[in-house]
């Protein structure tokens, strides 16, 4: 580890870049009361997050910061879901500041718990009470909840479904085993005493499933996450022929699809997804692709009947909700309609096979121990997701795992070696599994030795 001294001389490196930012744009310096850093290119994002991370964990020490860690949910649960900030537009009673009795006028808690509650989350300069007036206001943090809708959704999932329903985990693991891969056994169902999947569970209760989205989108906004990266990550022009079709597993409302129906000219997508997605799906296509785009409802856990087989499959967060069998079923599944040349084409995080620090790389684990509390389900490695196809044909290839820079999200680019003809048992018999062949560099690339 290096000297306090020599992180510091970093952190300060790392400070002027971010000053710069500010100091070009001609608005304040960040502080507690306002954020200016917020809206800071996706690349700083990850300066930012490392700026002084490493310097504050080992000056508040190992213990506490564990304790910090452990508290953190105790800490912040009750101050922003109960008292003003998780239901924005419900307190709009409340001016710039309020006195305690004030906000528990508007929020209907007992004063008492007003004062309690909120001066926890003072100490991590969430609100802060004037020392003579005794009024609360407003920090950066404890505004956005407020005043942004996604953000306060997103924050709300966590703490409140995600939460508390991982504190299940290890039961799962006890009472199903720690293969467990059924998704209506995960921590989620058993938190909510359901067998129900989460969409289905939370279909009938109209708030969560709001928030759910809200925090969906908040999630998946940014550059980060964009489509473009599918389009940067394939050679399009190579199948954008008359004729062309291209299948977008569990596709949803189409969205990638429409996105690329728009950057190619010739190719069809066929959006594929359970029957009461593909009935209100059409309604929101905006009308000059509903020619290039076509909603057809089809169960990715039964074979694909296409014919003439299409160019390429699209797969963009399906496998990472789903266990490695059920996964495998899923890709058997394409078997009946890959041909050579036939791409898929999968969008997922693809996890480091290390652990990291960086914002960025932190959040894929995030999404895994997400994935696994919902659905009993995972995020993969570049190595697992070879193995995943292997493991459901040996005729699939991967050719390559591209993450763009400065991307959240992976495309690994699978090719199919088997033959034109319909595959038969034979082929599946005399093809053998090769292993170890994919090497992963510094810069998210995969190429095969
Ligand atoms: C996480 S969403 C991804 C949606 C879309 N691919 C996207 O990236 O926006 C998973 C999708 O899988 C669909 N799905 C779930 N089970 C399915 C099944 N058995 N067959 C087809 N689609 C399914 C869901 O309806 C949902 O649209």
């Amino acid at each position: 580890m290096p000297s306090l001294t020599s992180m510091a001389e970093c952190i300060l490196a790392r400070a002027k870049k971010l000053d710069a930012y500010p100091e070009a744009q001609n608005i304040a310096y960040p502080s507690f009361d306002d954020d200016t850093l917020d809206q800071l290119p996706d690349e700083l994002q990850d300066e930012r997050w490392a700026l002084a991370n490493e310097l504050k964990q080992l000056s508040r020490g190992a213990a506490q910061t564990t304790l910090d860690c452990a508290l953190s949910a105790v800490d912040r649960r009750p101050c922003p879901s109960r008292c003003v900030s998780l239901q924005p537009g419900r307190h709009r009673t409340l001016g710039s500041t309020a006195s305690y009795g004030e906000i528990a006028a508007a929020s209907g808690l007992k004063e008492d718990l007003c004062r309690r509650f909120p001066r926890l989350g003072m100490g991590s300069h969430f609100f802060v009470e004037d020392s003579d007036t005794k009024r609360v206001r407003h920090t950066a943090s404890s505004r956005r909840l407020a005043t942004d809708r996604s953000f306060s959704d997103a924050v709300g999932l966590e703490i409140d479904e995600l939460g508390p329903a991982s504190s299940k985990l290890t039961q799962v693991w006890d009472k199903h085993g720690q293969e467990a891969g059924e998704p209506n056994q995960s921590a989620f169902c058993m938190f909510n005493e359901t067998e129900r999947l989460i969409f289905a569970f939370l279909a009938s209760q109209p708030e969560r499933t709001q928030r759910f989205g809200g925090a969906m989108g908040f999630f998946t906004k940014g550059e980060t996450w964009d489509a473009r990266q599918m389009l940067a990550s394939f050679d399009w022009p190579s199948i954008d022929q008359p004729g062309a079709q291209v299948v977008d597993i569990g596709g949803g409302n189409g969205q990638i699809s429409q996105y690329l129906a728009f950057h190619t000219e010739h190719v069809h997508y066929v959006v594929q997804d359970l029957a009461h997605v593909v009935s209100q799906a059409p309604s929101q296509l905006p009308g000059h692709l509903k020619v290039r785009i076509e909603f057809v409802q089809h169960d990715f856990f039964t074979p694909q009947t296409m014919e003439p087989p299409p160019a390429a499959f699209i797969m963009r967060y399906i496998l990472h909700n789903w266990a490695e069998k059920h996964a495998i079923h899923i890709l058997q599944n394409l078997v009946p309609a890959m041909s050579k040349g036939t791409k898929l084409l999968i969008y997922e995080y693809v996890l480091p096979d290390q652990p990291v620090t960086d914002l960025t790389g932190r959040f894929g684990f995030q999404m895994d121990a997400i994935m696994a509390t919902i659905f009993n389900a995972q995020e993969r490695t570049a190595v697992e997701y070879e193995r995943l196809l292997k493991g459901a044909d040996p005729r699939y290839e991967v050719e390559a795992v591209c993450r763009p820079e400065g991307s959240t999200m992976s495309i690994i680019v699978v090719g199919w070696t088997g033959s034109d003809r319909r595959p038969t048992k034979d082929d599946n018999a005399s093809i053998k599994p090769k292993s170890g062949q994919i090497k992963v560099q510094t810069e998210w690339q995969i190429t095969r030795n």
